[in-house]
Protein backbone atom coordinates (compact mmCIF):
# COMPACT_ATOMS: atom_id res chain seq x y z
CA UNK A 1 0.00 0.00 0.00
CA UNK A 2 1.31 3.46 -0.72
CA UNK A 3 1.06 5.48 1.92
CA UNK A 4 -0.91 9.03 1.11
CA UNK A 5 1.13 11.87 3.28
CA UNK A 6 1.85 15.20 2.74
CA UNK A 7 4.71 15.48 0.87
CA UNK A 8 5.46 18.76 1.89
CA UNK A 9 5.07 17.57 5.50
CA UNK A 10 7.26 14.40 4.70
CA UNK A 11 9.96 16.95 3.02
CA UNK A 12 10.30 19.18 5.72
CA UNK A 13 10.80 16.85 8.52
CA UNK A 14 13.48 15.15 6.55
CA UNK A 15 15.45 18.69 6.44
CA UNK A 16 14.63 19.42 9.92
CA UNK A 17 16.14 16.22 11.04
CA UNK A 18 18.94 16.53 9.01
CA UNK A 19 20.03 19.95 10.73
CA UNK A 20 19.33 18.41 14.00
CA UNK A 21 21.21 15.53 12.93
CA UNK A 22 24.53 16.77 12.01
CA UNK A 23 24.65 19.36 14.79
CA UNK A 24 24.31 16.57 17.39
CA UNK A 25 27.22 15.13 16.20
CA UNK A 26 29.26 17.47 16.01
CA UNK A 27 28.65 17.97 19.93
CA UNK A 28 28.61 13.93 20.55
CA UNK A 29 32.32 14.37 18.65
CA UNK A 30 33.58 16.52 21.08
CA UNK A 31 31.71 15.92 24.51
CA UNK A 32 30.99 12.28 24.82
CA UNK A 33 33.25 9.57 24.38
CA UNK A 34 31.38 6.21 24.08
CA UNK A 35 32.19 3.64 21.38
CA UNK A 36 28.75 4.44 19.73
CA UNK A 37 29.54 8.21 19.68
CA UNK A 38 33.12 7.45 17.99
CA UNK A 39 30.81 5.65 15.05
CA UNK A 40 28.51 8.38 14.84
CA UNK A 41 30.43 10.78 12.50
CA UNK A 42 31.02 7.42 10.34
CA UNK A 43 27.15 6.54 10.32
CA UNK A 44 26.31 10.43 9.47
CA UNK A 45 28.62 10.27 6.70
CA UNK A 46 27.01 6.77 5.47
CA UNK A 47 23.71 8.36 5.37
CA UNK A 48 24.80 11.24 3.67
CA UNK A 49 26.97 9.04 1.21
CA UNK A 50 23.55 7.16 0.45
CA UNK A 51 21.06 10.45 0.11
CA UNK A 52 24.14 12.12 -2.67
CA UNK A 53 24.71 9.08 -4.61
CA UNK A 54 28.43 8.46 -3.06
CA UNK A 55 28.80 5.06 -4.14
CA UNK A 56 32.27 4.72 -3.37
CA UNK A 57 32.49 5.92 0.17
CA UNK A 58 29.38 4.02 1.15
CA UNK A 59 31.22 0.99 -0.11
CA UNK A 60 34.48 1.62 2.01
CA UNK A 61 32.00 2.77 5.47
CA UNK A 62 30.49 -0.82 4.82
CA UNK A 63 33.56 -2.22 4.87
CA UNK A 64 35.05 -0.49 7.90
CA UNK A 65 32.69 0.65 10.29
CA UNK A 66 29.37 0.66 9.06
CA UNK A 67 26.41 -1.77 9.44
CA UNK A 68 23.87 -1.67 6.21
CA UNK A 69 20.76 -1.34 8.08
CA UNK A 70 22.26 1.14 10.34
CA UNK A 71 19.46 3.36 11.82
CA UNK A 72 19.17 7.02 12.67
CA UNK A 73 16.92 7.86 15.49
CA UNK A 74 13.73 8.63 13.08
CA UNK A 75 14.24 4.81 12.12
CA UNK A 76 16.01 5.57 8.59
CA UNK A 77 18.11 3.44 7.11
CA UNK A 78 20.47 4.48 4.25
CA UNK A 79 18.26 2.68 1.92
CA UNK A 80 15.38 4.82 2.67
CA UNK A 81 17.32 7.70 2.09
CA UNK A 82 18.90 6.47 -1.37
CA UNK A 83 14.79 5.87 -2.48
CA UNK A 84 13.96 9.39 -1.24
CA UNK A 85 16.38 11.06 -3.33
CA UNK A 86 16.52 8.04 -6.44
CA UNK A 87 19.90 7.28 -5.95
CA UNK A 88 19.84 3.87 -7.68
CA UNK A 89 23.31 3.36 -7.92
CA UNK A 90 23.07 3.45 -4.01
CA UNK A 91 20.43 1.29 -3.59
CA UNK A 92 22.09 -1.53 -6.10
CA UNK A 93 24.89 -1.39 -3.60
CA UNK A 94 22.75 -1.16 -0.77
CA UNK A 95 20.82 -4.81 -2.14
CA UNK A 96 23.86 -6.41 -3.02
CA UNK A 97 25.36 -5.79 0.68
CA UNK A 98 22.10 -7.95 1.88
CA UNK A 99 20.54 -5.03 3.48
CA UNK A 100 16.43 -5.73 4.65
CA UNK A 101 13.82 -4.31 2.76
CA UNK A 102 11.39 -4.47 4.95
CA UNK A 103 12.71 -2.39 7.83
CA UNK A 104 9.92 0.32 8.86
CA UNK A 105 10.67 3.92 9.89
CA UNK A 106 9.16 5.50 12.81
CA UNK A 107 6.34 6.53 10.72
CA UNK A 108 6.20 2.96 9.23
CA UNK A 109 7.13 3.30 6.21
CA UNK A 110 9.70 1.08 4.10
CA UNK A 111 12.14 2.07 1.27
CA UNK A 112 9.99 1.42 -1.21
CA UNK A 113 7.05 3.12 0.32
CA UNK A 114 9.44 5.96 0.71
CA UNK A 115 10.42 6.13 -3.24
CA UNK A 116 6.97 5.45 -4.16
CA UNK A 117 5.59 8.47 -2.29
CA UNK A 118 8.42 10.83 -4.00
CA UNK A 119 7.62 9.58 -7.33
CA UNK A 120 10.88 7.68 -7.33
CA UNK A 121 9.79 5.43 -9.82
CA UNK A 122 12.99 3.46 -11.00
CA UNK A 123 14.61 3.30 -7.44
CA UNK A 124 11.12 1.93 -6.00
CA UNK A 125 11.03 -0.90 -9.26
CA UNK A 126 14.58 -1.76 -8.52
CA UNK A 127 13.51 -2.53 -4.84
CA UNK A 128 10.33 -4.33 -6.01
CA UNK A 129 12.63 -6.40 -8.09
CA UNK A 130 14.82 -7.25 -5.54
CA UNK A 131 11.99 -8.15 -3.25
CA UNK A 132 10.42 -10.43 -6.03
CA UNK A 133 13.43 -12.09 -6.20
CA UNK A 134 13.54 -12.90 -3.00
CA UNK A 135 10.34 -13.59 -2.40
CA UNK A 136 8.67 -14.53 -5.87
CA UNK A 137 5.28 -15.49 -4.57
CA UNK A 138 5.35 -11.86 -2.78
CA UNK A 139 4.03 -13.42 0.43
CA UNK A 140 5.31 -12.85 3.84
CA UNK A 141 7.59 -15.88 5.03
CA UNK A 142 7.81 -15.46 8.39
CA UNK A 143 11.04 -16.98 10.37
CA UNK A 144 10.70 -20.75 11.14
CA UNK A 145 8.62 -20.94 7.77
CA UNK A 146 12.06 -20.48 4.99
CA UNK A 147 12.70 -24.15 4.97
CA UNK A 148 13.60 -24.44 1.44
CA UNK A 149 13.88 -28.52 1.03
CA UNK A 150 11.56 -30.23 -1.02
CA UNK A 151 10.15 -32.97 2.03
CA UNK A 152 9.65 -35.62 -0.74
CA UNK A 153 7.00 -37.42 0.82
CA UNK A 154 6.79 -39.79 -2.00
CA UNK A 155 10.16 -41.41 -0.77
CA UNK A 156 9.08 -41.44 2.58
CA UNK A 157 7.92 -45.39 1.83
CA UNK A 158 10.71 -46.15 0.01
CA UNK A 159 13.17 -48.51 2.67
CA UNK A 160 15.47 -49.37 0.14
CA UNK A 161 15.97 -45.87 -0.72
CA UNK A 162 16.19 -44.12 2.20
CA UNK A 163 18.61 -47.27 3.21
CA UNK A 164 20.61 -46.49 0.62
CA UNK A 165 20.80 -42.35 1.13
CA UNK A 166 21.44 -43.34 4.69
CA UNK A 167 24.78 -44.48 3.95
CA UNK A 168 25.17 -42.26 0.99
CA UNK A 169 28.38 -40.55 1.16
CA UNK A 170 27.05 -37.71 0.12
CA UNK A 171 24.13 -37.45 2.84
CA UNK A 172 24.09 -34.64 5.21
CA UNK A 173 23.42 -35.49 8.89
CA UNK A 174 21.77 -33.45 11.58
CA UNK A 175 22.77 -34.57 15.24
CA UNK A 176 19.87 -32.81 17.87
CA UNK A 177 20.79 -33.70 21.61
CA UNK A 178 17.83 -33.35 24.17
CA UNK A 179 16.23 -31.75 20.70
CA UNK A 180 18.89 -28.89 20.82
CA UNK A 181 20.57 -28.91 17.47
CA UNK A 182 24.54 -28.94 16.28
CA UNK A 183 25.06 -26.00 15.63
CA UNK A 184 28.20 -23.41 14.18
CA UNK A 185 29.22 -19.95 14.91
CA UNK A 186 28.52 -17.50 11.83
CA UNK A 187 31.90 -15.77 11.72
CA UNK A 188 31.26 -12.87 9.34
CA UNK A 189 30.63 -9.85 11.68
CA UNK A 190 28.11 -8.40 8.92
CA UNK A 191 25.63 -11.49 9.57
CA UNK A 192 23.29 -10.51 11.77
CA UNK A 193 22.38 -14.17 12.08
CA UNK A 194 24.95 -15.97 14.64
CA UNK A 195 24.31 -19.82 14.06
CA UNK A 196 23.95 -21.82 11.50
CA UNK A 197 23.15 -25.57 11.37
CA UNK A 198 26.52 -27.81 11.58
CA UNK A 199 26.17 -30.96 8.99
CA UNK A 200 27.96 -33.89 8.87
CA UNK A 201 28.84 -36.73 6.04
CA UNK A 202 27.96 -40.53 7.10
CA UNK A 203 31.82 -41.15 7.39
CA UNK A 204 31.28 -38.91 10.66
CA UNK A 205 28.78 -40.09 12.28
CA UNK A 206 28.49 -43.99 11.26
CA UNK A 207 30.45 -44.57 14.37
CA UNK A 208 27.41 -43.06 16.61
CA UNK A 209 24.43 -44.92 15.16
CA UNK A 210 23.23 -48.15 16.41
CA UNK A 211 19.97 -50.24 15.56
CA UNK A 212 17.72 -47.80 17.89
CA UNK A 213 19.16 -44.54 17.02
CA UNK A 214 15.83 -42.49 15.56
CA UNK A 215 16.70 -41.30 11.85
CA UNK A 216 14.75 -38.54 10.35
CA UNK A 217 14.06 -37.57 6.68
CA UNK A 218 14.33 -34.22 6.69
CA UNK A 219 13.94 -33.63 2.64
CA UNK A 220 16.69 -32.96 -0.49
CA UNK A 221 18.34 -29.69 -1.16
CA UNK A 222 17.38 -29.68 -4.60
CA UNK A 223 20.43 -27.01 -5.35
CA UNK A 224 23.16 -29.43 -4.06
CA UNK A 225 20.86 -33.07 -4.90
CA UNK A 226 21.85 -33.93 -1.27
CA UNK A 227 19.22 -35.78 0.97
CA UNK A 228 19.22 -34.49 4.40
CA UNK A 229 18.83 -36.46 8.13
CA UNK A 230 18.43 -35.52 11.50
CA UNK A 231 19.82 -38.07 14.32
CA UNK A 232 18.97 -38.08 18.10
CA UNK A 233 21.93 -38.47 19.80
CA UNK A 234 20.57 -37.86 23.24
CA UNK A 235 21.61 -39.72 26.36
CA UNK A 236 25.30 -39.70 24.71
CA UNK A 237 27.92 -37.02 25.94
CA UNK A 238 27.55 -34.01 23.92
CA UNK A 239 30.87 -32.96 24.41
CA UNK A 240 32.21 -36.29 22.34
CA UNK A 241 30.93 -34.68 19.41
CA UNK A 242 33.53 -31.14 19.01
CA UNK A 243 35.70 -34.17 17.72
CA UNK A 244 33.80 -34.01 15.38
CA UNK A 245 33.18 -30.53 14.49
CA UNK A 246 35.41 -28.76 17.05
CA UNK A 247 33.14 -25.18 16.43
CA UNK A 248 30.07 -27.35 17.05
CA UNK A 249 27.99 -26.80 19.94
CA UNK A 250 24.68 -27.99 20.92
CA UNK A 251 22.74 -24.73 21.43
CA UNK A 252 19.89 -23.95 23.49
CA UNK A 253 16.52 -24.15 21.19
CA UNK A 254 15.01 -21.05 23.14
CA UNK A 255 15.80 -18.32 22.13
CA UNK A 256 18.97 -18.92 20.64
CA UNK A 257 17.12 -20.37 17.44
CA UNK A 258 15.73 -17.28 16.52
CA UNK A 259 19.41 -16.61 15.70
CA UNK A 260 19.39 -18.81 13.01
CA UNK A 261 20.14 -17.73 9.84
CA UNK A 262 16.13 -17.85 8.44
CA UNK A 263 16.83 -21.02 6.12
CA UNK A 264 18.68 -23.06 8.40
CA UNK A 265 15.98 -21.88 10.93
CA UNK A 266 12.80 -23.47 8.98
CA UNK A 267 14.72 -26.67 8.76
CA UNK A 268 15.34 -26.74 12.59
CA UNK A 269 11.55 -26.16 12.99
CA UNK A 270 10.94 -28.98 10.79
CA UNK A 271 13.79 -31.28 13.08
CA UNK A 272 12.59 -30.29 16.40
CA UNK A 273 8.88 -30.72 15.99
CA UNK A 274 9.22 -34.33 14.80
CA UNK A 275 12.02 -35.00 16.97
CA UNK A 276 10.20 -34.04 19.66
CA UNK A 277 7.12 -36.30 18.04
CA UNK A 278 8.96 -39.01 17.81
CA UNK A 279 10.52 -38.58 21.22
CA UNK A 280 7.32 -38.19 23.60
CA UNK A 281 4.68 -40.48 21.06
CA UNK A 282 6.24 -43.77 21.33
CA UNK A 283 3.08 -45.61 22.71
CA UNK A 284 -0.05 -46.46 20.64
CA UNK A 285 -2.23 -43.83 22.02
CA UNK A 286 -5.08 -46.14 20.80
CA UNK A 287 -4.24 -49.99 23.04
CA UNK A 288 -1.17 -48.59 24.16
CA UNK A 289 1.37 -50.89 22.21
CA UNK A 290 4.75 -50.34 21.29
CA UNK A 291 5.04 -48.73 18.32
CA UNK A 292 7.36 -48.40 15.25
CA UNK A 293 8.87 -45.79 13.41
CA UNK A 294 8.49 -45.80 9.39
CA UNK A 295 8.30 -43.83 6.60
CA UNK A 296 11.88 -42.13 7.36
CA UNK A 297 10.00 -40.95 10.97
CA UNK A 298 7.07 -39.36 9.75
CA UNK A 299 4.98 -42.22 11.01
CA UNK A 300 4.43 -44.42 13.57
CA UNK A 301 2.86 -48.27 13.73
CA UNK A 302 1.55 -50.15 16.48
CA UNK A 303 3.03 -53.51 16.87
CA UNK A 304 -0.72 -55.07 18.04
CA UNK A 305 -1.88 -56.17 14.44
CA UNK A 306 -5.51 -55.99 16.07
CA UNK A 307 -5.46 -52.00 16.60
CA UNK A 308 -7.38 -49.73 15.77
CA UNK A 309 -4.65 -47.79 14.40
CA UNK A 310 -3.79 -50.31 12.14
CA UNK A 311 -7.20 -49.91 10.08
CA UNK A 312 -8.28 -46.99 8.17
CA UNK A 313 -6.64 -43.64 8.56
CA UNK A 314 -5.39 -42.82 12.13
CA UNK A 315 -4.30 -39.22 12.89
CA UNK A 316 -2.69 -40.71 15.85
CA UNK A 317 -0.19 -42.59 13.68
CA UNK A 318 0.98 -39.16 12.74
CA UNK A 319 3.28 -35.95 13.98
CA UNK A 320 0.94 -33.85 15.67
CA UNK A 321 0.29 -29.85 14.76
CA UNK A 322 -1.38 -28.08 17.40
CA UNK A 323 -2.83 -24.92 15.42
CA UNK A 324 -3.03 -21.88 17.25
CA UNK A 325 -4.28 -18.07 16.87
CA UNK A 326 -2.73 -15.17 17.35
CA UNK A 327 -4.24 -11.63 16.78
CA UNK A 328 -3.86 -8.13 16.76
CA UNK A 329 -7.09 -6.75 17.56
CA UNK A 330 -7.70 -3.35 16.46
CA UNK A 331 -10.33 -0.80 18.39
CA UNK A 332 -13.56 0.53 16.81
CA UNK A 333 -12.29 3.58 16.04
CA UNK A 334 -9.47 2.17 14.77
CA UNK A 335 -6.63 4.03 16.65
CA UNK A 336 -5.46 1.40 18.74
CA UNK A 337 -4.56 -2.11 19.44
CA UNK A 338 -4.92 -4.85 22.26
CA UNK A 339 -1.69 -6.49 23.50
CA UNK A 340 -1.26 -8.27 25.94
CA UNK A 341 1.31 -9.97 28.81
CA UNK A 342 1.69 -12.95 29.49
CA UNK A 343 2.82 -14.01 32.96
CA UNK A 344 5.77 -15.45 31.59
CA UNK A 345 6.83 -12.65 29.41
CA UNK A 346 10.05 -11.05 30.04
CA UNK A 347 9.40 -7.29 32.29
CA UNK A 348 8.25 -4.68 29.70
CA UNK A 349 7.66 -6.80 26.38
CA UNK A 350 4.17 -6.57 25.32
CA UNK A 351 2.55 -8.56 22.33
CA UNK A 352 -0.61 -9.91 20.63
CA UNK A 353 -3.01 -12.11 22.41
CA UNK A 354 -2.92 -15.77 21.16
CA UNK A 355 -4.36 -19.00 21.97
CA UNK A 356 -4.70 -22.60 20.97
CA UNK A 357 -7.55 -23.52 18.70
CA UNK A 358 -10.36 -26.45 19.80
CA UNK A 359 -11.38 -29.32 17.14
CA UNK A 360 -13.95 -28.30 15.55
CA UNK A 361 -13.85 -24.76 15.88
CA UNK A 362 -12.58 -21.96 13.16
CA UNK A 363 -9.85 -19.91 13.11
CA UNK A 364 -12.55 -16.61 13.53
CA UNK A 365 -14.26 -18.14 16.21
CA UNK A 366 -11.20 -19.19 18.33
CA UNK A 367 -9.74 -15.43 18.21
CA UNK A 368 -13.25 -14.50 19.52
CA UNK A 369 -13.28 -17.04 22.09
CA UNK A 370 -9.29 -16.20 22.93
CA UNK A 371 -9.77 -12.21 22.77
CA UNK A 372 -12.77 -12.18 25.08
CA UNK A 373 -11.74 -14.71 27.45
CA UNK A 374 -8.22 -13.12 27.83
CA UNK A 375 -9.12 -9.84 27.74
CA UNK A 376 -12.98 -9.18 27.88
CA UNK A 377 -12.77 -7.09 24.55
CA UNK A 378 -15.72 -8.61 21.80
CA UNK A 379 -14.60 -9.07 18.38
CA UNK A 380 -16.04 -8.65 15.45
CA UNK A 381 -14.61 -9.46 11.57
CA UNK A 382 -11.34 -11.29 11.81
CA UNK A 383 -9.16 -10.92 8.47
CA UNK A 384 -6.04 -13.77 8.20
CA UNK A 385 -2.51 -12.45 7.91
CA UNK A 386 0.25 -14.62 7.78
CA UNK A 387 1.14 -18.11 9.29
CA UNK A 388 4.34 -19.27 11.49
CA UNK A 389 5.30 -22.60 12.61
CA UNK A 390 6.89 -22.09 16.12
CA UNK A 391 8.38 -25.34 16.86
CA UNK A 392 8.19 -25.80 20.49
CA UNK A 393 7.04 -27.87 20.24
CA UNK A 394 4.76 -27.73 17.62
CA UNK A 395 2.60 -25.05 17.38
CA UNK A 396 1.30 -23.42 13.83
CA UNK A 397 0.61 -19.79 14.33
CA UNK A 398 -2.40 -18.87 12.27
CA UNK A 399 -1.95 -14.46 12.10
CA UNK A 400 -5.07 -12.47 12.21
CA UNK A 401 -6.04 -8.99 12.23
CA UNK A 402 -9.35 -8.53 14.48
CA UNK A 403 -11.52 -5.54 14.57
CA UNK A 404 -12.99 -4.91 17.70
CA UNK A 405 -16.84 -4.62 18.15
CA UNK A 406 -16.12 -3.43 22.52
CA UNK A 407 -13.47 -1.49 24.69
CA UNK A 408 -13.80 -2.67 28.21
CA UNK A 409 -11.08 -4.76 29.57
CA UNK A 410 -11.28 -7.57 31.86
CA UNK A 411 -8.20 -9.41 32.01
CA UNK A 412 -8.00 -13.32 32.35
CA UNK A 413 -5.88 -13.44 35.47
CA UNK A 414 -4.96 -16.87 35.26
CA UNK A 415 -3.38 -16.75 32.07
CA UNK A 416 -2.86 -12.90 31.61
CA UNK A 417 -1.07 -10.22 33.96
CA UNK A 418 -2.06 -7.12 31.68
CA UNK A 419 -3.93 -6.35 28.72
CA UNK A 420 -3.87 -2.89 27.54
CA UNK A 421 -5.13 -0.46 24.45
CA UNK A 422 -2.13 1.10 22.91
CA UNK A 423 -2.23 3.98 20.27
CA UNK A 424 -0.26 4.04 17.54
CA UNK A 425 2.38 6.33 18.24
CA UNK A 426 3.43 4.52 21.54
CA UNK A 427 2.92 1.15 19.10
CA UNK A 428 5.59 3.01 16.92
CA UNK A 429 7.79 3.71 20.04
CA UNK A 430 7.74 0.15 21.54
CA UNK A 431 8.32 -1.60 17.68
CA UNK A 432 11.57 0.67 17.10
CA UNK A 433 12.81 0.54 20.51
CA UNK A 434 12.19 4.30 21.63
CA UNK A 435 9.73 3.83 24.52
CA UNK A 436 10.18 6.31 27.24
CA UNK A 437 9.70 3.31 29.84
CA UNK A 438 11.05 0.68 28.15
CA UNK A 439 8.12 -1.28 26.41
CA UNK A 440 8.98 -3.01 23.61
CA UNK A 441 6.97 -5.75 21.09
CA UNK A 442 8.73 -9.52 20.66
CA UNK A 443 11.35 -9.06 18.20
CA UNK A 444 10.88 -9.29 13.93
CA UNK A 445 11.33 -13.28 14.30
CA UNK A 446 8.15 -13.90 16.00
CA UNK A 447 5.21 -13.41 14.19
CA UNK A 448 3.67 -11.06 16.41
CA UNK A 449 5.94 -8.46 15.22
CA UNK A 450 5.15 -9.19 11.62
CA UNK A 451 1.48 -8.30 12.01
CA UNK A 452 1.91 -5.34 14.29
CA UNK A 453 4.40 -4.11 12.02
CA UNK A 454 1.86 -4.26 9.05
CA UNK A 455 -0.61 -2.13 10.57
CA UNK A 456 1.61 0.41 11.60
CA UNK A 457 2.66 0.37 8.13
CA UNK A 458 -0.66 -0.03 6.50
CA UNK A 459 -2.01 3.25 8.44
CA UNK A 460 1.09 5.50 7.65
CA UNK A 461 -0.96 7.73 6.30
CA UNK A 462 -3.81 8.43 8.54
CA UNK A 463 -2.13 10.68 11.21
CA UNK A 464 -3.85 7.90 14.10
N1 LIG B 1 5.21 -16.69 17.43
C1 LIG B 1 4.64 -15.80 18.22
O1 LIG B 1 4.74 -14.57 17.97
C2 LIG B 1 3.81 -16.24 19.41
C3 LIG B 1 3.24 -15.28 20.22
C4 LIG B 1 2.40 -15.68 21.25
C5 LIG B 1 2.16 -17.02 21.47
N2 LIG B 1 2.78 -17.96 20.69
C6 LIG B 1 2.51 -19.40 20.91
O2 LIG B 1 1.11 -19.61 20.72
C7 LIG B 1 0.68 -20.75 21.40
C8 LIG B 1 -0.68 -20.53 22.04
O3 LIG B 1 -0.71 -19.39 22.87
P1 LIG B 1 -1.20 -19.46 24.40
O4 LIG B 1 -0.20 -20.22 25.19
O5 LIG B 1 -1.49 -18.08 24.78
O6 LIG B 1 -2.54 -20.35 24.31
P2 LIG B 1 -3.89 -20.26 25.22
O7 LIG B 1 -4.32 -18.87 25.38
O8 LIG B 1 -4.87 -21.22 24.61
O9 LIG B 1 -3.48 -20.71 26.68
C9 LIG B 1 -2.58 -21.74 26.95
C10 LIG B 1 -3.29 -22.84 27.73
O10 LIG B 1 -4.17 -23.53 26.87
C11 LIG B 1 -4.23 -24.91 27.20
N3 LIG B 1 -4.06 -25.65 25.94
C12 LIG B 1 -5.05 -25.92 25.07
N4 LIG B 1 -4.60 -26.63 24.01
C13 LIG B 1 -3.29 -26.78 24.17
C14 LIG B 1 -2.25 -27.42 23.39
N5 LIG B 1 -2.50 -28.03 22.23
N6 LIG B 1 -0.97 -27.36 23.87
C15 LIG B 1 -0.69 -26.73 25.03
N7 LIG B 1 -1.63 -26.12 25.81
C16 LIG B 1 -2.92 -26.15 25.38
C17 LIG B 1 -3.19 -25.11 28.30
O11 LIG B 1 -3.90 -25.13 29.52
C18 LIG B 1 -2.32 -23.88 28.25
O12 LIG B 1 -1.81 -23.51 29.49
C19 LIG B 1 1.81 -21.09 22.37
O13 LIG B 1 2.48 -22.21 21.85
C20 LIG B 1 2.74 -19.90 22.31
O14 LIG B 1 4.09 -20.28 22.49
C21 LIG B 1 3.58 -17.59 19.66
MG1 LIG C 1 -3.26 -17.05 25.23
MG1 LIG D 1 -6.14 -18.16 26.19
MG1 LIG E 1 -6.92 -21.39 25.07
ZN1 LIG F 1 -2.41 -49.70 19.10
Amino acid sequence: MVPRLCKVGLFFKSRKRFKIFRSVSVINMSSRTGPEDTKKPFVDKYFECAENGNKEELSFLLKSTVNVDQRNEKGWTALMFAARHGQTGVIETLLEKGCDTNIVNKTGQTAQDIALFWDQNLAAKLIEAHMKEENPDQQLRNFFSLNHLDRASEKRKDKDWLQAKISDETSQFLLLSELKPFVLPIKDKTSKWRYRLCWLDHNKISSHLTSDTVILFLGIDHSSSQSLFAIDVSGKEESKFKDLQPEGSFMVPFPGSLQMEPSDAGIFAEARSMMDWLERYKFCATCGSSTDITEGGHKRVCRNQECKSNKGIHNTAYPRTDPSVIMLVISADGKRCLLGRKKQFPAKMWSCLAGFMEPGESIEDTVRREVEEESGVKVGRVDYHSSQPWPFPASLMLGTIAYAKTEDIKVDEDEMEDAQWFRRPEIVQMLTHQHPQGLYIPPEQAIAHQIIKSWVRNTASSNL
